[in-house]
């Protein structure tokens, strides 16, 4: 199998969902169910934080997710943990400054998807170099999801970053919904990525869909 294209990868980053169960009190696989039949593009396992599961339970979920994914054709990435990735075949792995070197983990994986996180434009440079496939940049609005993230730094990030010649496929992250993904891909992103939006909604499936659309009219202008 060869590297994604940059065209398909940029497809695939239009609605990316991102959960673990601790995102939800809802079982993980019925909420990921959900937002597949909304029309979720990609998926990103990501246990982390307080009751995180760990260890064989870990991966006993991961394959569930895995095989949903699977049965819909969408791409299954593992968040930080390469180890994990590798060990069930997953699609890709997501990493940032606080994991594994991108390089590294680039050269474990050999063609598998990677994506980097990145918050400015000397860290998207430096992902590219190391061999990313996308960049997760954000975040973009406040965030509820993520315990230390960074200060919002709102859509001019990715001006920035396309004004300095960086035309790597990136995804928006942090605080995005349906009201506000189109100024994000105005902005220079080519898709979004969201945790709340679509595991805390009362109907995972509309959201999902909704996101779906405010991408496809922000990307037709
Ligand atoms: C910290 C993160 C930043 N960006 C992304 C993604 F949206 F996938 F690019 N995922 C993460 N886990
Ligand atoms: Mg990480």
């Amino acid at each position: 199998m060869a590297r994604i294209a940059s065209g398909e990868m940029k497809e695939r980053l239009a609605v990316y969902f991102i959960m673990g169960s601790q995102n939800s009190e809802r079982p993980t696989a019925d909420v990921l169910k959900e937002a597949l039949d909304g029309g979720v593009t990609l998926f990103q396992f990501r246990e982390k934080g307080p009751g995180a599961l760990k260890g064989a339970d870990k991966e006993a979920l991961a394959r569930q997710l895995q095989r949903l994914c699977r049965a819909y054709g969408v791409p299954f990435i593992v968040n930080d943990d390469v180890e994990l990735a590798l060990a069930i075949d997953a699609d890709g792995v997501h990493v940032g400054k606080d994991d594994e070197d991108a390089r590294r983990v680039r050269e474990k994986i050999g063609d598998k998807i990677l994506g980097v996180s990145a918050h400015n434009v000397e860290e998207a440079m430096a992902a590219v170099e190391a061999g990313a496939d996308y960049l997760g940049v954000g975040p973009i609005y406040p965030t509820s999801s993520k315990e230390d993230a960074k200060e919002a730094q709102g859509p001019d990030v990715l001006r920035r970053l396309r004004e300095a010649g960086i035309t790597i496929p990136i995804v928006a992250i942090g605080g995005i919904t349906a009201v506000n993904a189109k100024t994000v891909v105005e902005a220079g992103a080519d898709g979004v990525s969201v945790i709340s939006a679509i595991a805390s909604a009362p109907s995972p499936k509309a959201a999902a869909a909704a996101l779906a659309e405010a991408v496809r009219a922000a990307r037709t202008r």
